[in-house]
């Protein structure tokens, strides 16, 4: 596997502008050879990611106790994808509840009066955090709330349009109605802690490791610290730069399969080169546990051979999640290990 480091210019796709048959044709290039592209006027605010920003702050400093206390599904402390990376997942479409449910163990329990504190320091720090806390707790679940609902909404857009690039305007929009209608998201928020250690700093030094997404597919907004890359089909590892007002997205494992390889979920990792922490905020869009996927003819197209065979969802989630190494995600735990048929030669992608 090359090291060799290069940037590349990914198309955007401006959500404000009509998507013309040169967009679609870029479009179309870029998820089949890198599976990335980038998304801009999605209608976000700026504002929206500096709040998200702050309160990320507020969640990731509270005490290891508190946090450890919201259990596996929600909270990956240090030392299990990366020792640099720990994330908290909120789940939708109820986002709000289920952030509130996190942010009401995080926030309150780190600003209790403590015992040596005077009577009056105590009425003075418990009325403060009857006052703060449930205002911070209020403010996390109603963001988190409002960019979940605009991702679900944005994701649902992006896939419309994927699939009308692959399948044209009429059997898009038919297939969006019948396969994807059911699909779920959730959010996972980041928090990266780069090294203090000087030798560690000179080393290249992985936050998150090399892996695919289990997603049809993911929206990320990284912090301006950058160090998103993607891996190319020749395995060379190219920036996925941040950019002003530009959301990342990313074809996953569920879709590269429903697609039959038409659109490629590639591998994918982050390095961490400044000494600064890192945010940032995945939405992942999955298909139903139930949802049997199988890509449909039209899309496999005549005289082509299927590249997946039939499988469930949550088989593959099981898969992936059975296996400690896999489970963040290592290479040799995708779609191909785990549903791929066997090809004549010639026919690889
Ligand atoms: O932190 C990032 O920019 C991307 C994280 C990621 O790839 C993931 O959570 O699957
Ligand atoms: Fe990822």
């Amino acid at each position: 596997m090359s090291e060799l480091h290069s940037s590349l210019q990914l198309p955007v796709l401006d959500l404000t502008q009509p998507i013309q048959s040169s967009v679609l044709s870029s479009l179309s290039q870029a998820c089949k050879e890198w599976g990335f592209f980038y998304v801009t006027n999605h209608g976000i605010s700026k504002e929206m990611f500096s709040r998200i920003y702050s309160l990320s702050r507020d969640v990731f400093s509270a005490p290891l106790d508190s946090k450890l206390k919201l259990g596996p599904f929600s909270y990956t402390p240090r030392h299990i994808a990366s020792p640099y990376f720990e994330s908290l997942v909120v789940s939708g479409p109820d986002f709000s509840s289920s952030a509130k449910a996190s942010a009401d163990v995080l926030f309150q329990e780190h600003e209790k009066p403590e015992l040596r504190l005077s009577v009056l320091d105590i009425f003075y720090v418990f009325s403060l955090s009857l006052l703060v806390n449930p205002l911070t707790s209020l403010l996390f679940s109603e963001t988190l709330q409002e960019y979940g609902d605009k991702m679900a909404e944005l994701s649902k857009r992006l896939v419309e349009i994927l699939l009308m690039m692959i399948l044209g305007e009429e059997t898009g929009k038919r297939f969006y109605q019948n396969e994807f209608s059911n699909c779920h998201g959730y959010l996972r928020l980041v928090n990266y802690t780069p090294p203090q250690d000087v030798e560690k700093q000179e080393e290249l030094v992985e936050g998150l490791g090399m892996h695919t997404d289990m997603s049809c597919i993911t929206i990320v907004y990284q912090d301006s610290v950058g160090g998103l890359q993607m891996r190319s089909k020749e395995g060379n590892w190219i920036d996925i730069n941040p950019g002003d007002d530009l959301l990342v997205v990313n074809i996953g494992d569920l879709m590269q399969a429903w697609s039959n390889g038409r659109l490629r979920s590639s591998e994918h990792r982050v390095v961490l080169r400044k000494l600064v922490n890192r945010v940032s905020l995945g939405f992942f869009l999955c298909f139903e546990d139930e949802k049997v996927i199988l890509a449909p003819q039209e899309i496999v197209g005549e005289g082509n051979c299927r590249r997946y065979k039939a499988f469930k969802c949550s088989e593959y989630l099981k898969f992936r999640q059975s296996n400690e190494v896999g489970k963040f995600e290592r290479i040799g735990y995708t779609v191909k290990d785990f549903a791929g048929l066997t090809l004549p030669e010639h026919d690889d992608p």
